[in-house]
């Protein structure tokens, strides 16, 4: 009998296929009240799990007392209770890199859209009110050449840091936990400290991981810091924003623009007043959510697994592993 794998996600048959070579396999397309039961039911018997959005807690891993690696199809790890892994020595890995690039680009999308209203008047052209009289109302602000605070400088943040350097003219500031003399020298950058990081900056990108540091980071007092020109985008978790209060710093025109691809609670609740400013872009947490990317993930993430539980000490063979 082949060792039980659990695959919570939608993969493509050539990764299946992949996996069914050695291992026998759980399919749990979609994570639902229906299906959960069958997923906690199949821990019993599962060395391994691969796929995205599940809570990995110490109650579910209870229920798993074969498990010895969770695959996640994401670079974030924050629905994994890493302690719980350690105390039962599972490894947790991840799929860092190949998805920089996708996530950087939308960061630009996301900053565009909002410093120039793309959605906001795409809506006034479809709703047939585009009057030619009224063109400075459609004024929005430029991208180029201004100051871009990033925070969270590590993979995505240093791809986002290399379009707005050599692609934008702007300049680079940023929030890390630790110095990185070869960013500042490639993209002329400086590590600044929060608070002022976020009183000069015209555009913030917040690229920063949910961890205990970040919950909550940014609130009233540092939406209070930042230009009333100021463009802010969240890309990295929602739980690090206080979203009350940027709707008020939005809704007060304490700053000009935001645009969220994250948020505390996913799906936003359709009756969040975010929802209701024109001066706010909302995408649906999809960062990474290209064709290409998506299968580098999956397959990153499917070859973490095999290699791990097949190969655990076979330094030939890539595993990111995050514990
Ligand atoms: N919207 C989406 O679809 C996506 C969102 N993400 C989010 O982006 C996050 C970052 O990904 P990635 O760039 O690969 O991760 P990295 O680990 O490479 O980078 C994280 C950066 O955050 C910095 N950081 C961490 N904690 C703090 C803190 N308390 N104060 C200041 N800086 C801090 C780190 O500093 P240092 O380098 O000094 O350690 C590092 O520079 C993911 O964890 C995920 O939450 C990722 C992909 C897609
Ligand atoms: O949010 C996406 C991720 O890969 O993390």
């Amino acid at each position: 009998m082949k060792p039980v794998v659990i695959i919570h996600a939608k993969l493509p048959d050539a990764l299946l296929r992949k996996l069914e070579a050695h291992f026998q396999l759980v399919i749990v397309e979609k994570l639902s009240a229906e299906t959960m039961p069958l997923l906690r039911q199949q821990l019993a018997t599962a060395v391994g799990i691969i796929g995205t959005g599940l809570r990995v807690d110490e109650a579910l891993l209870q229920q798993a007392p074969l498990l010895k690696v969770a695959s996640t199809i994401s670079v974030g790890y924050d629905q994994y209770d890493l302690s719980a892994l350690q105390r039962r020595q599972i490894t947790l890995t991840h799929t860092p890199y190949v998805l920089n690039d996708t996530v950087a680009d939308l960061a630009f999308a996301l900053m565009l859209a909002a410093a120039r209203r793309v959605c906001e008047l795409n809506a006034v052209v479809k709703q047939g009110q585009w009057h030619k009289q009224s063109e400075s109302g459609y004024f929005g602000v430029d991208l180029h050449h201004k100051t871009l605070a990033i925070l969270g400088m590590g993979r995505i943040g240093q791809a986002i840091a290399k379009r707005a350097y050599f692609g934008f003219d702007m300049k680079v500031s940023y929030s890390a936990r630790h110095d990185k003399p070869e960013v500042d020298r490639t993209f002329q950058a400086q590590r600044v400290e929060l608070d002022q990081l976020l009183s000069s900056a015209d555009f913030v990108v917040n690229i920063l991981p949910s961890t205990m540091e970040t919950q909550n980071l940014i609130g009233e007092k540092q939406f209070a810091l930042m230009k009333p020109s100021a463009v802010f985008i969240n890309l990295g978790r929602g739980n690090t924003v206080d979203e009350q209060a940027l709707y008020r710093a939005l809704k007060n025109k304490q700053i000009l623009a935001a645009g969220l691809d994250v948020y505390q609670s996913e799906p936003i609740a359709t009756d969040s007043p975010l929802l209701t400013l024109d001066n706010i872009v909302c995408l649906p947490h999809i960062g990474s959510a290209t064709a290409e990317t998506r299968f580098a993930m999956q397959s990153c993430a499917v070859d973490n697994l095999i290699n791990s539980l097949l190969y655990p000490n076979d330094p030939q063979k890539t595993v990111y592993r995050v514990n």
